[in-house]
């Protein structure tokens, strides 16, 4: 095992591997930066099949998270905690209080929250021994991130049918959770017509009702013929086997690592779909995150989350003219920006 010839280590600011034998946690911290505030970054509980896949998850995700706050205009760097275990049989409040510990010996460096795993609830646990966390506070993300998702679809609509207007645009969602919902309501005034697919059959039920959506089974969402594919559910959806099978001109979406892996950007730009990197997409969950620290304010911060839009249009741009996938223009944009933290 090895952190600084890992391929994800990208001199990360600092990495901490925590063990509390009373509660048996084990859990790494990674800081990619901490920015000119701190560094922000859920806290996720996984069971890993190997040691390494959860420092090679804490230490991307963390960068990614970097990347994500640098391109959402935020003064902040990321972070990401890993707890290995499986969170249903593993997970006690004496391992969560563990963690809060572990998070509060950092000083504020890393601020943290929910994440796969890890609930509103689990949060609330850690607070009880550290300040240094966010999430329980009646403030749901989701509605800002339907919202840059919105602002999103709109950008690549005006680069590719030279109009943001959604009127009669046939888009495909999958994922009808806490977001995915949000943004049906959001195309849905936007004029737009639906297609939907969730494992779920009561979150399906629900828009088919409110906004007259159109279901489609989970398994067949992704090869509709729609000018959008919105993936809100998953990660890893887009991938070289799936890809060929788009029928989307725009991939724009709200779940998190979309491509199973970066050359998959190559992918889509070879088939000619433009896709909105993820971690621009939904930046406005993160918006909403940090305002939590500064006075919340919601009309500002879906005010922010309108101008993911902006930063998207400037991605495409520096794609075509560096000939690049959207992803890699993406962190080219996000490494120019974070340069001096
Ligand atoms: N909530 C936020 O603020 C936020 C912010 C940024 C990114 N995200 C990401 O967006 C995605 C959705 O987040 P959420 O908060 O809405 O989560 P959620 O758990 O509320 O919703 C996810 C939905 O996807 C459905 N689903 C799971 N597998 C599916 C499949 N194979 N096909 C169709 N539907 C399936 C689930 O049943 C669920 O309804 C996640 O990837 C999350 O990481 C969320």
């Amino acid at each position: 095992m090895t952190v600084f010839h890992h391929p994800a280590f990208d001199d990360h600011e600092r990495v901490v591997f925590v063990a509390d034998s009373k509660s048996g946690l084990r859990a790494m911290i990674a800081v990619h930066r901490c920015g000119p505030r701190n560094a922000m970054g859920g806290t996720r509980m996984r069971e890993y099949a190997l040691e390494a896949d959860g420092i090679g998850d804490a230490l991307r995700l963390s960068q990614t998270m970097t990347y994500k706050s640098a391109l959402a205009g935020l003064p902040f760097g990321g972070g990401k905690a890993v707890i290995f275990g499986d969170s249903g049989r593993d997970k006690t409040p004496e391992l969560l209080h563990a963690m809060g510990s572990a998070i509060d010996r950092l000083g504020g460096h890393f601020v943290t929250g929910e994440d796969v795993g890890i609930s509103v609830d689990d949060v609330a646990l850690m607070r009880e021994n550290t300040p240094h966390v966010l999430g329980g506070e009646g403030v749901d993300s989701a509605q800002p991130a339907a919202a840059g998702v919105l602002a999103s679809i709109q950008a690549a609509a005006e680069r590719v049918w030279g109009t943001s207007d959604l009127s009669g645009r046939i888009i495909a969602v999958q994922g009808l959770g806490k977001v995915g919902y949000w943004l049906t309501r959001m195309l849905a005034e936007a004029g737009a017509r639906l297609l939907v697919a969730d494992i779920r059959p009561d979150a399906v039920r629900r828009v088919v009702r409110e906004f007259d959506a159109q279901e489609v089974s989970s398994d067949d969402i992704l090869t509709q013929p729609t000018d959008v594919f919105a993936p809100c559910a998953l990660g890893d959806v887009l991938t070289p086997a799936t890809v060929p099978r788009l029928k989307a001109k725009v991939v724009a979406g709200a779940a998190n690592n979309q491509l199973s892996a970066p050359i998959v950007g190559a992918l889509l730009r070879d088939a000619g779909i433009l896709y909105a990197p993820d971690f621009i997409a939904n930046g406005g969950g993160l918006i909403n995150n940090a305002a939590l620290l500064d006075g919340y304010d919601r009309t500002r911060v879906l005010q922010d989350c309108a101008r993911i839009g902006h930063t998207l249009t400037e991605v495409f741009e520096l794609a075509d003219k560096n000939n690049t996938s959207t992803n890699t223009a993406a962190a080219q944009l996000a490494r120019q920006r974070t340069q001096n933290l």
